[in-house]
């Protein structure tokens, strides 16, 4: 049995890369760049009104002189007016801004008296509501580095600059086979000796959350044979194989016989951490297969520590091992055990409050969990207020 960070290390020393590809912008939210991005344009790519209101050229020391409204301008105008000295144009936020003008004054702070525009010149600047051309960024300037996440505020910025498709690393397609007799799907009525099927949720939830959506679901009863030719089907077709069950040392548990006959390739199996104790992770070629123990809380805790670094590698991202925080207790734990200890925890007022039900089998703290607390496998107790990792969702 190996530890956590050993673990950890073996899996960075394999990691895969997804295939570069070229994809809609649209469909590109939660991946990562894998390209920089210049822009092909001055963004605002006109000088225009941040304000509906009244366009001027600010003189100096005489801002208010005797201005004249004519004309409009509104956003969507292809023509750019001009502007004399004396005169000031309507003008809508967005709309260009007339050649000669250089401050919009906001209608709300204006009033047309005897024909003319009247505004308190205290209240205001040269330059004041313009928004200048190339303000937000000069074509050929770099705006978003390879290897950035695609939130929908890159999206935005992308979408800004005119781009239709870009590079990403090509989520994988993912199988995943839920092993034992004993699962009812939902809607289903409970008979003696079922119980739902929780892993195949937690599981989808998660790759959707990782902006994964080419999943398979598949089953396979406690039959070695049968279990076999899910085996190999999926490896044949998904870039990455996940299992839940059956991976321990019961008479039932066929997986890591049938992945060993399929051509997979042990890089770990059992890690000294709880939940999660039975983990197997193998490699076939530029497959990943990973079999998480079939108890819930052993699923989630395997694909939060294991499976979701790899598979945001796969993508590009950096950093993927890194928790999401080092925060204080909030009350003495004491562990009792020589293995790491990943506990369901809510992270409150800067604390971490580890929840009741930590057994492998029990979900009700995951209902107001919001992270996954670590103790590593050398401690044995911890004072309130010591300092824990925490990785969220
Ligand atoms: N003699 C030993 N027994 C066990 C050991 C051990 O070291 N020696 N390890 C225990 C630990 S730790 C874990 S974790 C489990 C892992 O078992 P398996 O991976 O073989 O999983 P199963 O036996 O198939 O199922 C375990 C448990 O989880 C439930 N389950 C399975 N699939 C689902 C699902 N899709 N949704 C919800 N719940 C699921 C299943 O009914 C079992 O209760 O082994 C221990 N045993
Ligand atoms: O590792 Mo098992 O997940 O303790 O129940």
């Amino acid at each position: 049995m190996i530890s956590v960070s050993e673990a950890k290390k073996i899996l960075n020393d394999h990691l895969i890369l997804g295939k570069r590809i070229f994809v809609d912008l649209g469909a590109a939210n939660g991946l990562v760049l894998a390209e920089d991005i210049f822009s092909p344009i001055d963004i605002p790519s006109f000088d225009n009104s941040a304000m509906d209101g009244y366009a001027i050229f600010w003189q100096e020391g005489n801002p208010l002189r005797q201005l004249r409204p004519i004309s409009k301008s509104k956003a969507g105008d292809m023509e750019v007016l001009t502007l004399d000295q004396n005169e000031a144009i309507r003008i809508f936020t967005g709309a260009p801004v007339p050649a000669g003008a250089d401050t919009v004054i906001p209608q709300e702070w204006v009033k047309i008296e005897n024909g003319q525009l009247v505004f308190d010149p205290e209240k205001f600047r040269k330059g004041a509501n313009f928004r200048a051309k190339g303000a937000q960024n000069k074509s050929g300037d770099l705006i978003a580095k390879k290897g950035s996440p695609i939130t929908p505020g890159m999206v935005g910025l992308l979408a800004s600059v005119g781009m239709e498709k870009i590079h990403v690393y090509s989520p994988p397609a993912v199988g995943i086979i839920l092993t034992g007799d004993e699962l009812e799907e939902i809607g289903k009525p409970l008979e003696f000796g079922k119980i739902y099927n929780a892993n195949g949720p937690i599981l989808e939830s998660y790759l959707h959350q990782l902006g994964i959506h080419a999943i398979q679901i598949g089953k396979a009863i406690d039959d070695p044979e049968k279990l076999q030719e899910k085996i190999n089907d999926y490896l044949g077709k998904y870039d990455i194989l996940i299992l839940s069950g059956g991976i321990s040392v019961g008479e039932y548990d066929y997986v890591k016989e049938g992945l060993r006959k399929a051509g997979v390739k042990e890089l770990f199996y059992k890690v000294r951490q709880k939940p999660g104790k039975p983990l197997f992770v193998g490699q076939r070629e530029n497959q990943w297969v990973f079999a998480l123990p079939g108890n819930p809380a052993s699923t989630l805790t395997c694909f939060q520590q294991y499976v979701k670094p790899c598979l945001e590698a796969w993508i590009g991202k950096s950093e993927v091992w890194k928790p999401s925080g080092y925060f204080p207790l909030a009350e003495d734990f004491d562990k009792n055990a020589n293995l790491t200890f990943f506990l369901k925890a809510k992270l409150e007022d800067g604390k971490v409050i580890v929840l009741p039900g930590q057994e492998s089998f029990n979900l009700i703290s995951y209902g107001s969990a919001n992270c996954i607390a670590e103790v590593g496998e050398e401690v044995q107790f911890l004072e309130k207020g010591s300092k824990v990792n925490i990785y969220e969702w």
